[in-house]
């Protein structure tokens, strides 16, 4: 596979469930070794859309491709390929932690090299319970086998939905350690979150889904450029301390010195955060002219 052919190529795909259209005509493409996180309000066909790329839902109409390959005709070959983290836990509450991933990777062992379970145990967090039934985990815990199980056969594309639910922060911190590496490897990753600043550290770009279509795509920074989200600005003078809110952050502190100079002291400009600019994006999208409001953003980011 040519380094730059799309890992994911999502054009025109709709799900639709009954009489409800979840998916209404979705686009997005990922390269190798990219880390996509995608974002959206519960309900947003966020779980849908990563259970048709990993072949488990069919698909209402649209074309998909994941690692070259239709899901909906992916043989084992092409599975062996994926890794992929779900948010329902699937009960394997009698194996021990170890024998369950050794299981585990004899299964891709004819594919590819799969983890060292020594390895694996330690990178997910779980080298103290590698002998405990599944059962006596805690939520967390049972997480982290979750992640375990995804990447045991090191995939090339890992999909995880909520991966880092029930993490404590130090676990969480490693986990993110952990998507930077397998990224560096040039493994690409999709991952759903609710979590904003998960997807900001975490992120290459970032995907809003909302009303059945992606109303965003692009960087953290491109995404808080176009909503052009307020900064706060804070400066001490003559030893008072002042704070101001603006979108125009550059010209109030060229502003701010060309009268003051010298004088301004302990400057501190801090941009809107990814939260800030994802609830205002979606808030526009639900008040405003939705078709324009994704069209306009998505010329600027794209
Ligand atoms: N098997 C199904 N049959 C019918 N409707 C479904 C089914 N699965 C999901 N839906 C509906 O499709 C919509 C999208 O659900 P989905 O789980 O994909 O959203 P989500 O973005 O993952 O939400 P959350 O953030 O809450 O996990 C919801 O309205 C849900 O009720």
């Amino acid at each position: 596979m040519a380094g730059d052919e799309a890992v994911l190529d999502v054009r025109g795909l709709r799900m639709r469930y009954g009489t409800n259209d979840v998916l209404k005509g979705v686009d997005f493409q990922a390269r190798r070794g990219e880390v996509l996180a995608l974002l959206g309000p519960n309900g947003a066909g966020k779980t849908t859309t990563i259970e048709i790329l990993e072949g488990f839902r069919m698909r209402s109409a649209g074309d998909v491709s994941v690692l070259g390959v239709d899901p909906a005709r992916g043989d084992e070959a092409w599975r062996a390929r994926l890794g992929v983290v779900l948010q329902s836990w699937r009960d394997h509450g009698k194996w021990k932690v170890r024998d369950l991933l050794e299981y585990q990777a004899m299964h891709y062992a004819q594919y590819r090299e799969p983890w060292d379970i020594d390895a694996l145990v330690d990178v997910v967090g779980l080298a103290e319970h590698a002998e405990k039934r599944v059962s006596r985990l805690s939520g967390g815990q049972r997480r982290r086998l979750d992640v375990a199980i995804g990447i045991v056969g090191r995939p090339e594309l890992l999909i995880l939905d909520e991966p880092t639910v029930g993490f404590d922060p130090a676990v969480r911190r490693e986990f993110h350690d952990l998507v930077h590496q397998l990224s560096d490897e040039d493994a690409t990753v999709l991952l759903t979150t609710h979590d904003l600043a998960e997807a900001e550290k975490l992120a290459d770009r970032i995907l809003i889904l909302a009303g059945g279509n992606v109303i965003a795509d692009g960087s953290a920074d491109q995404l808080s450029l176009r909503m052009a989200t307020e900064a706060e600005i804070k400066w001490t003078l003559h030893g008072q301390r002042f704070v101001h809110t603006t979108t125009e952050a550059t010209k109030f502190v060229h502003d701010l010195f060309k009268q003051h100079g010298d004088d301004v002291a302990d400057l501190e400009v801090r941009r809107g955060s990814l939260e800030d600019t994802y609830m205002a994006m979606v808030r526009e999208f639900e008040s405003g002219n939705r078709d324009t409001a994704a069209r306009d953003f998505l010329e600027v980011t794209r």
